[in-house]
Order: C-alpha cells, then sequence, then structure tokens
C-alpha cells in the first residue's frame, strides 16, 4: 500500500538528519584542509578541484536528481565549506540588486562574504590592497560591445583574470507604482540605457534618461521619488521594494553580459587546464604597415583561434593601439605555447591577462 503523507515526512526527515551528519562529516574535512593550506600557503579556492568533485559526481548520478541540480547543490555544499577554510570576500559594482552581484553568486556560490563597491575602480582597489580576495568586473556586453572602463584598468593592474561568467541580462522598468504613467526621468547604468534605447524612444520618449553609477543604484534613487524610474534587474526590484512597469525591455532579447573573475596571482594561480580554456591578452604593435596583420600570422601558424580581438587608444596622441585578444586554448599546450612565444616576439608590449577555463 501507497504510503501517507505523514509516513513520508517522516522518511525525509530522517533523510535529512543523515544527510546532515554527512554534510557536516564533509565540513569538518574541509576544515583540515584549511589547516594543511593555511601550513603550507596554497590557495583556498580551487574552481578546476570543485568542477573535477561535480563532474565526477554527475557522472555516477543514478537519478531521480538531474544532473543540472546536482551541480547546483553542490556547488553551493563547497561554497560552504570554503567558507569555512576561509572567508573569500568578493568585491563588485554594487549596491546589493546588481548583475555584478548575481555573477558573483553564480561563480563563487552563496557563502560569500560582500563587498559592494562604487565604482570599477573602486573594486580593482579592494582585490589588490587585499581587502578583497577577489573582485568581479563586466567586461563585455553583446549589445553594447566593450566595458571600456574594465579594459583600461586591467592593462596596467597586478590582477590575473581566472575566470568567467556569462549571464543573460534582463532589464526591467521598475518603480514605486506598477505604471508607465508620468515617469519623468529614467536612471540607470550607462550601459542599461543604451541597451534598452529603442524601448524607451518609443514607450517613454519624453522621459529624461539619467546616468547613474549602477542599475542598482538607479533603482535605490528611484524607490524615494515616484515620478522617477529604473532599468534594473527583478533582483534589485525585490531589493528596493519596486514594482515592474515593463518586463525585459531590452532591445535585443538575447542580452548577454560577460563578467571576469580577478584576483592577484598569490592569492590563486592560474587556473590548470581543463580542456575548454581561454587565454586573454593584451598587446600593442609598432605603428607601421601591416604590423597587426604579422602579429597574426603566429596564431594561424600554430592553429591557435582567436575568439575575439578589440583595440582601445593608447592615450600616446599617436593614434597608437592596444589589442585586447582572447585565444582559445591553454599556455601548457605545446603549439599555444609556440604561438605566444612567436607573437610575444613582434609586440612592443605584451601582457597575459590571465588564463582561465571558458564559462558553461
Ligand atoms: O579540495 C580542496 O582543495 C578544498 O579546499 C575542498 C573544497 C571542497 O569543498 O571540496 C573546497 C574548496 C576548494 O575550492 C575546492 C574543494
Amino acid at each position: 500500500m501507497a504510503k501517507t503523507l505523514p509516513e513520508l515526512r517522516t522518511l525525509i526527515d530522517a533523510v535529512d538528519k543523515e544527510l546532515l551528519t554527512l554534510l557536516n562529516r564533509r565540513a569538518g574535512l574541509a576544515n583540515e584542509v584549511g589547516e594543511v593550506k593555511r601550513i603550507d600557503g596554497s590557495p583556498v579556492f580551487r574552481p578546476e578541484r570543485e568542477a573535477q568533485v561535480i563532474g565526477g559526481l554527475q557522472q555516477t548520478n543514478a537519478g531521480p536528481l538531474k544532473n543540472e541540480s546536482v551541480a547546483f547543490i553542490w556547488r553551493e555544499v563547497m561554497s560552504a565549506c570554503r567558507a569555512l577554510e576561509a572567508p573569500q570576500r568578493v568585491a563588485y559594482l554594487g549596491p546589493k540588486g546588481t548583475f555584478s552581484e548575481e555573477a558573483a553568486l553564480r561563480f563563487f556560490g552563496s557563502s560569500i562574504t560582500h563587498l559592494p563597491c562604487a565604482n570599477f575602480d573602486e573594486v580593482f582597489h579592494a582585490a589588490t590592497a587585499g581587502s578583497a580576495e577577489f573582485g568581479v568586473i563586466p567586461v563585455e556586453n553583446s549589445t553594447e560591445g566593450v566595458v571600456t572602463r574594465s579594459l583600461d584598468l586591467l592593462l596596467h593592474s597586478p590582477l590575473h583574470i581566472v575566470g568567467e561568467i556569462s549571464l543573460l541580462v534582463r532589464h526591467n522598468l521598475l518603480r514605486s507604482t506598477a505604471s508607465l504613467e508620468g515617469v519623468e526621468v529614467v536612471l540607470a547604468h550607462p550601459q542599461a540605457l543604451a541597451q534598452c534605447q529603442q524601448w524607451l524612444s518609443t514607450h517613454l520618449p519624453n522621459a529624461e534618461r539619467r546616468a547613474v553609477s549602477s542599475n542598482a543604484e538607479g533603482a535605490r534613487l528611484a524607490a524615494a521619488n515616484p515620478a522617477w524610474a529604473a532599468i534594473a534587474s527583478e533582483r534589485a526590484g525585490a531589493e528596493f521594494g519596486l514594482h515592474t512597469a515593463a518586463l525585459a525591455i531590452q532591445d535585443v532579447a538575447f542580452n548577454r553580459t560577460r563578467f571576469v573573475v580577478v584576483c592577484l596571482p598569490t592569492t590563486m594561480p592560474a587556473p590548470q587546464a581543463t580542456g575548454k580554456d581561454c587565454i586573454s591578452l593584451v598587446v600593442s604593435v609598432p605603428n607601421r604597415p601591416g604590423a597587426v596583420h604579422d602579429m597574426l600570422v603566429p596564431l594561424k601558424q600554430h592553429g591557435v583561434s582567436m575568439t575575439r580581438f578589440e583595440s582601445r587608444p593608447a592615450r600616446s596622441g599617436q593614434w597608437e593601439y592596444y589589442f585586447y585578444i582572447d585565444l582559445q586554448g591553454h599556455p601548457s599546450q605545446p603549439q599555444v605555447a609556440a604561438a605566444l612565444q612567436d607573437l610575444q616576439g613582434l609586440c612592443a608590449f605584451y601582457k597575459v591577462l590571465g588564463t582561465y577555463p571558458l564559462a558553461d
């Protein structure tokens, strides 16, 4: 005979108790790992080990839990275990509710110490000066292109990139009421205003577009003024008690933002190869005919594919540029190492920004 609901709940309670005992046993082992790491000075966060743990479990998963759920649960379990080894402080563009915060949570799980910052410069400063172990910054958006300040900051920073996150960004119009009536000012980060410009021109042609330091900051301000609206995420709306006056107002439906995770090499060295890796570089070449073409030749010769090529002015007043290049592969692969060596030989400036696993 089928079990009754109370009987099933009693069984679930018993399983939960067992799970808790096992999870605490795991946490105790993580504490011991933390001790070992404190003594030998090795990094607390080892994303490649976490990927290995999840991959191993997914291979033996007999269900009915989906592999996706297994990954989600263990990411959180390991986030909690990591926090026991040492709290991981993560700096990002605040306040709470930004997409940067969402990216940080996606990458590290929720057991982190949050350090919301007023701007990207502060994020870099926090991770460089040691008030945070890691920083999370957006580098490009599929609609609007590069986040120029982030690229400029990466150029001379001692921080390196150790990971990336790609988020589907949905913008909503949020305000203290759920209607578009009487909106005088729309507040958002300049990138978000740009990503929603068509919608704004159609639906709120007379509203002033006012740039603020982050979308969540716009939401915070809109909460205090009924004639103001903000473009922000649902999370930011919930954070500041706002209503959604219009949902998904970005001009391009599949609007994605790519974030990178940065830290000092002493906090965490470059992740080992996973088989799906990326190398980010910034280079400059002498200002002469054919120099950019020549720079790409070693990549072709060694069969290394380039997934990104951006230029930024070098600010020398001489029409010189820095080139931001993403390559597929890992320096531990001989053909990649050879391509990098040849490329470096051709460059007036050459800096590896980081080597890291590609986002899923
Ligand atoms: O294996 C380690 O190095 C650990 O610190 C343990 C652990 C885990 O909980 O499994 C926690 C943090 C690391 O990022 C990787 C894995």
